[in-house]
């Protein structure tokens, strides 16, 4: 097996609280990941660190030879900032700094990716809206186009079908279809048992420290699920040190 992210004895937290901890495994190139967990559970804070935004208390993350800037992120719809007066085009361009440069101009080809992203999420029309006038599915599938864009090799994803219509979610779950089938490698945040049951092969159950990683269907059993709804509430919030080393 190739890594394409390798978690060594990591711990993560917030103000020397730690959120996550003894996380160690690969998760695989190519594969299509779901990361499951009660609520509190580390999800997020192990999406930030892998997209870099957060760093590790211990431990490392290994990402091989691709750069956490390199990482396509979709954090949380309630992290995104939707009174910035920006349109669905520009928003979407901004896909493209990576290639581009910050203040890098735009050429006729970016501009014609920009396009068939837009078209390829179903916005066709839509590039001059402001975002603060869309629904949630539409600034869901800007984000999306956004991605595509990106051209990453890892791509995270933090709840991206929550609150979002089935029409919606079954659209942008194509376009997760379509990077794994490009090799790419994808990791989200799923609430919907269901949808990772179907829809996706791997499985980390998260509960502050990680209850079980594998195929989903060893690892989404009643006795797991309920082992880590145990975990995160018996965990101790204000705990100083890792409750492991601690011990
Ligand atoms: N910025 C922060 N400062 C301090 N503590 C934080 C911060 N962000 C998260 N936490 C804490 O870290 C723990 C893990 O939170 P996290 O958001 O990673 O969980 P989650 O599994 O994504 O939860 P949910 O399913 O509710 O989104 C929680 O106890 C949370 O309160």
């Amino acid at each position: 097996m190739t890594a394409a992210l390798q978690f060594r004895d990591l711990t993560l937290g917030y103000d020397r609280h730690p959120a996550v901890h003894h996380l160690n495994g690969a998760v695989e190139k190519g594969a299509l990941m779901a990361v499951v967990g009660p609520n509190g559970a580390g999800k997020s804070t192990l999406c930030k660190a892998v997209a870099g935004v957060l760093k590790p208390l211990a431990g490392r993350i290994e990402r091989g030879d691709v750069a956490a800037t390199d990482i396509a992120y979709l954090p949380q719809a309630a992290e995104i900032d939707r009174t910035f007066p920006i349109n669905v085009f520009d928003m979407v361009a901004m896909g493209a700094w990576r290639r581009a440069g910050l203040f890098g101009r735009i050429g006729k080809q970016d501009r014609a990716r920009i396009e068939t992203a837009i078209q390829s999420v179903g916005l066709a029309g839509f590039e001059s809206r402001p975002i603060g006038s869309l629904s949630g599915g539409q600034m869901q599938r800007t984000l999306f186009a956004r991605l595509l864009l990106q051209e990453a090799r890892i791509i995270l994803l933090d709840e991206p079908f929550t609150a979002i219509d089935a029409k919606t979610a079954s659209d942008l779950f194509d376009v997760v279809r379509r990077w794994h089938a490009e090799e790419r490698t994808v990791v989200a945040v799923l609430h919907d048992l269901e949808l990772v049951r179907t829809g996706f092969p791997q499985t980390l159950l998260l509960a502050r420290e990680p209850v079980a990683w594998g195929p989903t269907s060893e690892v989404l059993t009643p006795e797991n699920l309920l082992r880590a709804r145990r975990m995160c509430e018996a965990f101790d919030e204000g705990a100083e040190a890792c409750a492991h080393q601690a011990a």
